[in-house]
């Protein structure tokens, strides 16, 4: 993929006629059926207090596809390389010109599609044209936010008593957030056996969400993708997708689902729970079965096991109002729950790991995802280790105690580096997660990987050393230097 090459002129041909890029309004109208819950319909995630990033020209992914002016409809097509990468094509840098067929997203090509009412699921979508296997149905568009304010929202939103979530993950960081803002895609509901899927484009240097189609879907057919890894909050709601293997919860594999706690309310199907087990989606082990035996306050009883969340024990119980467990019970709030009954308003519930503990984020599963290279100074800083120069104590021979404390030297040094490069890249590592990019520059990555090796590797040295001369101690006779 050739990069910086610049705005591309295009040829001149008969086959050619003159054409303008369409604008696109980002907040095109669309009509409700009546009874919708009213959202502002947008065509384009919206990003509070960010600008549009600017991609500089040698960033910028231009394709090599060439223009048969005769056959315009194949330009871009499957073998394009940004259509290979996901990567949309920039206009005004693609060869293919104003008919490269690559910029979906940015034209908001969607497949025609109409809202229908479901029984018990809420509103759905069902696609209004034959789709093709693979063919983009629609972006999931939203408000981007990040994980702290998705968090945030999701307890506000369950506290008001709104009963569909909107909310998926865009990355490690940042989610899109469709309940007050978002494109038709937010009313795609869940099924255990979809028939699209969501995938992740990037586009002019954003990462956007986008639902395609798995298999040929025909007019009148509902769509549906599996929410497991993408869904984020919400009460528990029973999965009715009615396909045979289905897995009883809406993203019961979810980062989301394992990070939250929650209730099911009386007198709706999805909210019901007789016998259903409760599955620790980290482990799919089961978990010990949550019981609805008062309308107003229900006892759930949880195991948690922590992960490498800082508390020592590896499991403790709780239930509301009363819980058992040591090392981490200092450090658990339970929240009271409580369901009023017959309204639809619920009180989110579950065990708060205090601040010190775990950054005050409610979760249900300590199975924390794993830390990014941002919180690794923390780590560094906080993990005992051995210390070379009191470990050269121990041995008798002058000689070892020199290669110790050299090894230790070596290996502070090598700390102190790759705590210097952790500082200096911080702000590109940081200006990544805010433009919700997955990868970071590959000059960021090497410099961390170089200074990370050269620790693992003083670190290695060490203990290779200790071990050595535990194993191998030299031999006793060896000259004393001082004498
Ligand atoms: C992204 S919204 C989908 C649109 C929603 N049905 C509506 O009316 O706006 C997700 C919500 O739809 C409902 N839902 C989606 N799929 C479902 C399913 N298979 N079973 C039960 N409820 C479902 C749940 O309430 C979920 O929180």
């Amino acid at each position: 993929m050739e990069k910086g090459k610049k705005t591309y002129k295009q040829s001149q041909n008969s086959c050619l006629g003159k054409r303008a890029y369409p604008k696109f309004s980002h907040h095109n109208k669309v009509q409700l059926p009546e009874g919708v819950a009213p959202f502002t319909h947008i065509t384009r995630n919206e990003r509070s207090g960010r600008k549009q990033i600017k991609k500089k020209d040698e960033d910028i992914a231009v394709c090599e596809c060439k223009l048969d002016p005769c056959k315009t409809e194949l330009a871009c097509g499957e073998r394009c390389l940004n259509v290979l990468t996901n990567t949309e094509c920039t206009p005004g840098y693609c060869p293919c010109g104003s008919y490269c067929k690559n910029q979906r997203f940015q034209k908001s090509e969607y497949a025609k599609t109409k809202l229908f009412k479901t029984e018990g699921r809420g509103w759905g979508l069902l696609a209004d044209e034959n789709i093709q296997a693979g063919n983009f149905i629609i972006e999931y568009c939203g408000e981007v936010i990040s994980s702290e304010e998705a968090k945030l929202r999701s307890h506000t939103y369950e506290a008001q008593g709104l009963r569909d979530a909107y909310i998926i993950s865009l990355n490690a960081n940042y989610y899109i957030d469709a309940t007050k803002k978002g494109s038709l895609g937010r009313f795609i509901n869940h099924s255990c056996q979809p028939n699209c899927e969501t995938r992740k484009w990037t586009v002019l240097g954003e990462t956007r969400v986008g639902i395609f189609a798995t298999q040929d879907i025909s007019v009148g057919t509902e769509l549906a993708y599996d929410y497991n890894f993408e869904w984020y909050g919400g009460i528990n709601v029973r999965c009715l997708c009615g396909a045979p293997n289905c897995s009883i919860f809406l993203g019961a594999k979810s980062q989301g689902f394992q990070e939250h706690n929650h209730v099911w309310e009386d007198g709706d199907d999805r909210y019901t729970v007789d016998e259903f087990p409760l599955y620790d989606s980290a482990e799919d082990e089961p978990l010990d079965k949550v019981k609805a035996t008062d309308s107003t306050i229900r006892e759930t009883l949880i195991t948690l096991k922590t992960g490498d969340s800082g508390l020592k024990n590896n499991s403790f119980g709780y239930k509301y109002k009363s819980f058992s467990g040591s090392a981490g019970a200092r450090a658990v709030d339970i929240v009271k729950s409580e369901v009023k009954g017959g309204q639809n308003a619920i009180a989110v519930s579950g065990p708060k790991i205090n601040d010190d503990l775990n950054n005050g984020l409610v979760t249900a599963s300590a199975k924390r995802p794993a830390k990014r290279i941002p919180n690794r100074k923390q780590k560094l800083s906080g993990r005992k280790q051995v210390n070379g120069k009191r470990v050269a104590q121990l041995f008798s021979s002058k000689k070892v105690q020199d290669e110790l404390i050299r090894c230790e030297e070596e290996r502070s040094l090598a700390a102190t580096k790759l705590e210097s490069v952790y500082d200096e890249i911080r702000p590109a590592i940081e200006q990544h997660e805010r433009d919700s990019l997955d990868s970071l520059p590959t000059n960021v990555a090497e410099k961390w990987i170089e200074a990370s090796c050269s620790k693992l590797k003083a670190d290695f040295d060490l203990y290779f050393a200790v071990v050595k001369n535990v194993v191998c101690p030299p031999p006793t006779n060896e000259p004393n230097p001082d004498s």
